[in-house]
């Protein structure tokens, strides 16, 4: 095995991202990464003997060249022996329907197949080829267009049944990877699909600053990933206890105590409020948390709307989050 495939099974290893038994699907574009994960999840088959299979969507947004990408995908599976399933879609129309970008309609495209591939064949997990560069365009592309500190953690290496065994692995160990092994790959050269914006942050913002900073920028991004990944771990376990401990603080029955919620720190305030209101499926922003928060040193009887059917509403010691049909 060589440096990669070992930093490969590691990874696997002590996130436990595949367990023996498991069949894994393989997102493959046909593009660098994706092809390096499949030759990768084939080096380490002996050591994690799971069963892996492919899948390759084909949005048909480059004419020919989707359709060449597509057999080409199909030809390195089968060279592989690895099972390769393949859709096509009409993408510029299903994003006309449904006003999303083109890239939006692409993700959601091709993240339903995938379920649906997973249930009919009784797969565990979907592996995707997302890198170090991938996480640190995401945690800028979010920062760019404003975040929450957890807004921070980018791409999680495992999310449901998605799998990013390559998270912590640079694009250059990939593209060295490829050469050693002589991987042939396809190049997307309109990069048609891909959001301008993230475009900009990729080719642009992320190469500037790296060459005036000494190329720390990806590895310091990747700690802040990493330490916001764990922040909120911490935090999931921390409020678990806290709400176990005050029941008056879960909102199970759509009320919280203001005896309690006065006794938090502000952050601990938001938190409650933000798991209080998520349970109502209200995802609220931090102008609508700082109201909350204000609300809980005004006069009783007060009240903060926060969508056409919700409000909270301070009566009798406690917020009560109503549903307004
Ligand atoms: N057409 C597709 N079919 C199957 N999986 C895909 C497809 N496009 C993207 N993916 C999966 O999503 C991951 C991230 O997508 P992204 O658009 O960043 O990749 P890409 O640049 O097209 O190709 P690659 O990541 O393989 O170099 C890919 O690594 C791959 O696992």
């Amino acid at each position: 095995m060589n440096v990669l495939e070992k930093k490969f099974l590691e990874q696997i290893r002590i996130r436990q991202l595949v367990s023996k038994e498991d069949h894994v699907l393989l997102a493959v574009s046909g593009g660098s990464d994706s092809m390096a994960l499949l030759h990768l999840f084939c080096a380490i088959r002996r050591a994690v003997p799971c069963r892996i299979s492919a899948v390759h969507c084909n949005f048909r947004l480059r004419a020919e060249e989707s359709d060449e990408d597509e057999r080409f995908v199909q030809e390195a599976c089968l060279a592989l022996g690895v099972t390769c399933y393949t859709v096509g879609f009409d993408t510029l129309k299903m994003a006309g329907e449904w006003k999303t970008s083109i890239e939006e309609t692409a993700r959601i495209l091709r993240y339903r197949y995938f379920d649906t591939l997973l249930s009919e064949h009784g797969m565990k997990v979907v592996a995707t080829g997302h890198h170090v560069n991938d996480n640190a365009e995401t945690m800028l592309f979010n920062l760019f267009r404003g975040t929450s500190l957890l807004g921070l953690r980018g791409i999680r290496a495992k999310r449901g049944k998605i799998i990013r065994p390559l998270l912590l692995v640079h694009k250059v160990e990939i593209l060295g990877y490829i050469d050693e092994k002589h991987i042939a790959f396809r190049i997307d050269a309109t990069n048609f699909g891909i959001d301008p914006d993230r475009n900009f942050i990729r080719n642009r913002i992320i190469p500037l600053i790296e060459e005036r900073f000494s190329h720390k920028l990806l590895p310091s991004l990747q700690r802040l990933s990493e330490q916001a990944g764990e922040l909120e771990e911490f935090l999931e376990l921390y409020f678990e206890n806290l709400l176990a401990d005050k029941p008056g603080l879960s909102a199970s029955n759509g009320m919280l105590e203001v005896k309690d919620l006065v006794l938090l720190s502000l952050f601990e305030q938001k938190e409650v409020f933000k798991r209080a209101l998520r349970e109502h499926d209200v995802k609220c922003d931090s102008k609508t948390l700082d109201q909350l928060v204000r609300l809980l040193k005004t006069q009783p009887g007060r009240m903060v709307r926060l969508s056409a059917q919700i409000v909270v509403l301070w009566k009798g010691g406690t917020l009560h989050i109503l549903r307004q049909s």
